[in-house]
């Protein structure tokens, strides 16, 4: 059985170490994990969950089938310059925002095998919706390896390397917009004089309920029309929407996740 080491770990990874521990049937033998500076973090980690913090990553590069860089996109040349000397034949694998296998492949020795990963922190309950691509080295057992990884975290596709610079924002950004979508709804539910405790009960649980039908019928447009009663109250709510440039905000609000990753390019 192979051994993983995350190198960072701040949410993103946690996300996906608990849930690669939540299968029922083992996939790796020892999942280390390290982090920059705070060592309580990782104590508290591994208390937490049956994983192997180490204090020195390099110390365990040697002993591992596959890295996960879930660290700073700023701070990954840096480790990946690090990791040069000691690769064997590791895959590695990055899950940063605008950090895509060519880039990987530049900083690594000829023929290091490399991966890039795009989930969102649904992970954590075994649902994200995830994004691959693989670098040009990459053996038929290290693919294995990446496709166990995103099923165990959830629902995944494989897409060319630009495609995930450009959709980054949409699976793995817009959770975010959502949660935000959440609390601007709970501040108008508030302004009419109910509780928070209530905001948040109606709120979650109509999202719930939307998400639910939207999983079983797959059909936006019949769902949103089918609220929206010919003559109807919804309509004017939608009107409201498409005044506020709704549509452009969002499109607007994807592209400057998407500018801020490509930036990070180097
Ligand atoms: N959060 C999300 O929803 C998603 C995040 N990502 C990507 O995941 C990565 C991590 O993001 P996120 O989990 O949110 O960030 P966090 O801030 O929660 O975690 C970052 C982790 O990296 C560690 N770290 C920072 N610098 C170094 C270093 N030089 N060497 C080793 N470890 C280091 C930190 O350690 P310490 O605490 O000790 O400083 C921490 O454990 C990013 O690249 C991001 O683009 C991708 C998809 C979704
Ligand atoms: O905010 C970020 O940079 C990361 C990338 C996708 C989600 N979180």
């Amino acid at each position: 059985m192979s051994n993983i080491l995350f190198i960072g770990a701040g949410r993103m990874a946690e996300a996906m170490f608990s849930r690669l521990l939540a299968q029922p049937k083992r996939l790796f033998k020892t999942i280390y994990i390290s982090n920059n500076t705070s060592k309580t973090h990782l104590a508290h980690l591994a208390e937490r969950y049956d994983v192997q913090p180490v204090t020195n990553w390099t110390d365990v590069v040697d002993d591992v089938d596959a890295i996960i860089l879930a660290t700073p996109p700023s701070t990954q040349p840096e480790q990946l310059r690090t990791l040069s000397p000691l690769i064997r034949n590791q895959i590695i694998i990055t899950i940063a925002a605008g950090i895509g296998p060519s880039i990987l492949e530049n900083h690594l020795p000829e023929g290091t095998a490399t991966a890039w990963i795009m989930p969102n922190t649904a992970a954590e309950i075994g649902a994200s919706m995830s994004l691959y691509t693989f670098g040009k080295h990459v053996n038929a057992s290290q693919k294995t390896l990446t496709e166990n990884i995103l099923a165990a975290i959830g629902t995944y596709e494989e897409l060319p390397e630009e495609a995930i610079h450009n959709l980054t924002a949409l699976t793995g950004s817009a959770p975010a917009f959502v949660y935000e979508f959440v609390l601007q709804l709970e501040n108008a539910a508030t302004s009419y004089g109910i509780s928070p405790t209530q905001a948040r009960k109606l709120v979650v649980a109509m999202l719930h309920g939307s998400a639910s039908l939207l999983a079983k019928t797959n059909d936006p447009v019949a769902l949103r029309d089918a609220v929206t009663t010919p003559g109807g109250a919804t309509a004017a709510g939608l009107q409201s929407l498409a005044d506020h440039q709704f549509g452009d905000m969002l499109t607007k609000a994807i592209e400057a996740v998407n500018a801020h990753a490509k930036a990070r390019k180097n």
